[in-house]
């Protein structure tokens, strides 16, 4: 396999030395969040940093999708949605929801059993580390993974397989990996999955309709996904303003759906400014992400967005990142190809997509450009 051009923006590649030097640092929340001097590997450029561009983020307001309308076959109340979801995904690929029909039991006790785990000592919680170029564990900070702009950030993720002829159960992961007593937790995260898969395909109907290719293409689609679902932890921190909890990215993934607990940290880059997505805990965040912007062949934007974080109360958010099956080719239906007149973007697999952002490139704005380079090179 050739390998990848060196010219790329985020190529990463960490020497002997800083590897040495990374062994030594360890992201331990619970005496980290009270440094008065984060270490320098935390500390973001000053263009990247929070408040770089303006003294205060400005939030975003609008109004929500409600779906209990589109849920029961509401004529009226499926073409706003269309209209709302279209003009979202053309201009920046973010919008919230509302009247989901997901229990607000399961999210609470999902929340509850984050608190708990992410609560636990970092020696318990790296029962579950994450192996490099592994998706599943749990990762501190990616203090092993990356060398700088290192994010404030605990993270917990695991697959999600739709498909019902696979052997594969979040439950047994998590029994498997961190003991059996983790089998509940587990569960419910199974059961969170589940019902975000569901919520997924009702979402790619309404966005198969805004494209005009109509309910079902897309949600076949995704049908069989083989998602990934990550728990996010955002320990307080004393220098909030000099660093992020998650730095400026597009997802690769196709669609995520996000749910953030009642703090805040989400912003949205629209207009060329950052805006803040105030936290509501009835509504799921949805953007668009890489893999669906090469799907509907560049008409739907891939959301810019980053997570901040605050120097007095930790933050949670679940991120459920819809993915295709791992071989399925993900190329544009031809009527969007038609509509714009040209292909603009290579075919390719989910499995290569998410193996480039594990092992050649850490996701930033620009992911879906390098990743279209890098496989121009390795085909050549
Ligand atoms: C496929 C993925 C890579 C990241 C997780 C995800 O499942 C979707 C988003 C990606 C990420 C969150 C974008 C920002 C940088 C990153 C390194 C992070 O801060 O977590 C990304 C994830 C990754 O593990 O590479
Ligand atoms: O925590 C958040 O609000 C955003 C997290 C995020 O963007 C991600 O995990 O990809
Ligand atoms: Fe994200």
């Amino acid at each position: 396999m050739p390998m990848p051009s060196p010219t790329l923006k985020s190529w990463y590649s960490p020497t002997k030395e800083s590897k040495n030097e990374q062994k030594a640092l360890v992201f331990d929340a619970s005496l980290l969040q009270h440094e008065l001097n984060i270490p320098a590997q935390f500390i973001w450029p000053d263009h990247e940093k929070p408040s770089a561009d303006q003294p205060q983020t400005p939030p975003l307001v609008v109004p929500p999708i409600d779906l209990k309308g589109f849920l029961t076959g509401e004529p009226d109340a499926i073409s706003n949605a269309i209209k709302l979801v279209d003009e979202a995904c053309r201009k920046h690929g973010f919008f919230q929801v509302v009247n989901h029909g997901i229990d607000s039991k399961l999210i609470n006790e999902a929340h509850k059993n984050i608190s708990g785990f992410f609560g636990l000592p970092l020696l318990e919680k790296q029962r579950a580390q994450k192996k490099a170029g592994d998706v599943s564990g749990y990762a501190s900070s990616f203090t092993n993974r990356f060398s700088s702009k290192l994010p404030w950030k605990e993270t917990l993720s695991f697959r999600y397989s739709a498909d019902q002829q696979s052997a594969y159960k979040v439950e047994d992961y998590f029994s498997s990996v961190m003991g059996e007593e983790f089998r509940q937790f587990g569960r419910i995260c199974q059961e969170y999955c589940e019902a975000m898969s569901n919520l997924s395909l009702v979402i790619m109907e309404l966005l198969g309709m805004s494209l005009g290719i109509g309910p079902s293409y897309l949600r076949e689609f995704f049908e069989e996904n083989d998602s990934i679902m990550r728990l996010n932890f955002y320990p307080p921190c004393q220098k909030p303003d000099q660093t992020l909890g998650t730095g400026p990215h597009c997802d690769p993934t196709s669609l995520t759906i996000l749910h953030q607990d009642d703090v805040g940290g989400l912003e949205v880059y629209v207009d060329n400014q950052w805006r803040s997505i105030l936290p509501n805990t009835e509504a799921f965040v949805v953007n668009i992400g890489d893999t669906f912007m090469a799907l509907s062949n560049g008409i739907y934007k891939s959301c810019l967005h980053r997570a901040v974080v605050n120097n007095r109360t930790p933050r949670k958010s679940l991120a459920f990142f819809l993915s295709p099956k791992m071989d399925k080719v993900v190329r544009s239906p031809e009527a969007l190809i038609k509509m714009d007149g040209a292909r603009n973007f290579p075919d390719f697999t989910w499995s290569t997509f998410l193996e480039f952002t594990q092992k050649h490139y850490r996701s930033d704005m620009n992911t879906l450009e390098a990743f279209a380079d890098w496989l121009k090179l390795r085909n050549k």
